[in-house]
């Protein structure tokens, strides 16, 4: 009898917390959607990469989020399920494979963690620091460094140690845009000037065009705003997967890539986006931008307070090659649910 009261007791107790769980999801959903038609609208400010010409098909209305919290809540509105290519958010990825194969202190010797405040391929630094590295792995300089330095002894096995890091982090397959791809590599020729810059000065560890193929088909690799959510969250955590409790890498290089992020992730809009956001990011040309939301200890009543990761599509971008939509987004959720880290 006790014994049967007890089962009762906490079956009801269960189903309380899963209603009330139930109820602070759709408040946050209602919010996400609410907000996105709210900024929709302000993709009119931006425009469609086109110096990768595929990328100028989407369309520029878009606007899509997902949220994933470490107990599996999600949120997700607007367009979110739909696909784009990771372009530079892939250097997170490429750089967390690349360090967890060298080790970090050998992955810096090749790529410095300082910003530039120039924009993401510029080359204007290379050749001023002679004969430094490249002055992150978030810039295409740094990050052409970054992938010749991926495991493997070709452009195949070095590709496909940064789609297992992916796959590790998202739980699933992804497959390549091949137009995208296709795109990007006929008309590469200024990052095809910066890797055979790099060589020359001996911080490419494969040959040019290897180095530029394994780069420009990480940048090609499709996913959803779930995905980077997905891998935002893992960062939050410190490298620990909360969902499918894991540690995929570790506290010490989760920090770095933090950091880097934060001054380097957003480009020479960095320093907008840590005053007026706060949160670790990593944007793309394609519109795709991933926020790592690391555990609020000030309030239990704060919306995914134990952390979260943040996931946004939007690709109409501005000038630094960031989602215009996405980040006037961001910025209104950071100062409502109080995401900053400072
Ligand atoms: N900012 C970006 O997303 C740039 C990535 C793109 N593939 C390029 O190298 O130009």
């Amino acid at each position: 009898m006790f014994n049967h009261l007890k089962k009762l007791k906490s079956t009801v107790k269960r189903k309380m917390v899963s209603q009330v769980a139930q109820q602070t999801r759709t408040i946050e959903t209602d919010c996400l959607e609410q907000w996105i038609e709210q900024y929709r609208g302000e993709s009119s400010r931006g425009k469609c990469a086109a110096y990768i010409p595929a990328l100028k098909e989407a369309d520029p209305t878009q606007l899509g989020i997902c949220v994933v919290g470490p107990d599996g809540q999600i949120s997700r509105a607007g367009n979110y399920d739909a696909l784009f290519t990771l372009q530079s958010i892939s250097k997170v990825i490429s750089f967390l494979a690349a360090c967890t194969h060298h080790g970090i202190a050998s992955v810096l010797e090749q790529v410095d963690v300082e910003p530039t405040g120039d924009a993401f391929d510029s080359m204007v630094r290379l050749e001023m620091h002679k004969p430094g590295r490249p002055f992150n792995p978030m810039i295409n300089a740094g990050a052409i460094t970054v992938s010749s330095l991926l495991k493997g002894n070709s452009t195949q096995e070095k590709f496909l140690s940064f789609q297992q890091m992916v796959e590790r982090m998202t739980g699933r397959k992804h497959q390549i845009n091949e137009d995208v791809y296709r795109s990007e590599w006929q008309t590469a020729n200024r990052n095809r000037s910066l890797a055979y810059y790099l060589a020359a000065t001996g911080f490419l560890a494969c040959p040019v065009e290897d180095a530029l193929d394994v780069y420009i088909r990480q940048c090609s690799l499709e996913v959803t705003a779930e995905d980077i959510a997905k891998i935002g969250l893992i960062l939050a955590h410190d490298g620990y997967d909360p969902i499918r409790k894991e540690q995929l890498f570790g506290k010490e290089l989760a920090r770095v890539t933090k950091a880097l992020m934060v001054t380097c992730g957003m480009y020479n809009a960095s320093g907008n986006f840590a005053a007026f956001v706060g949160v670790p990011a990593k944007s793309g040309v394609s519109g795709g931008i991933m926020a790592a939301v690391p555990p609020r200890g000030r309030s239990g009543e704060l919306p995914f307070a134990c952390g979260c990761g943040i996931g946004v599509y939007g690709p109409a971008i501005d000038q630094y090659g960031n989602s215009v939509a996405g980040v006037a987004l961001l910025k209104h959720m950071a100062s409502t649910w109080d995401l900053t880290i400072y």
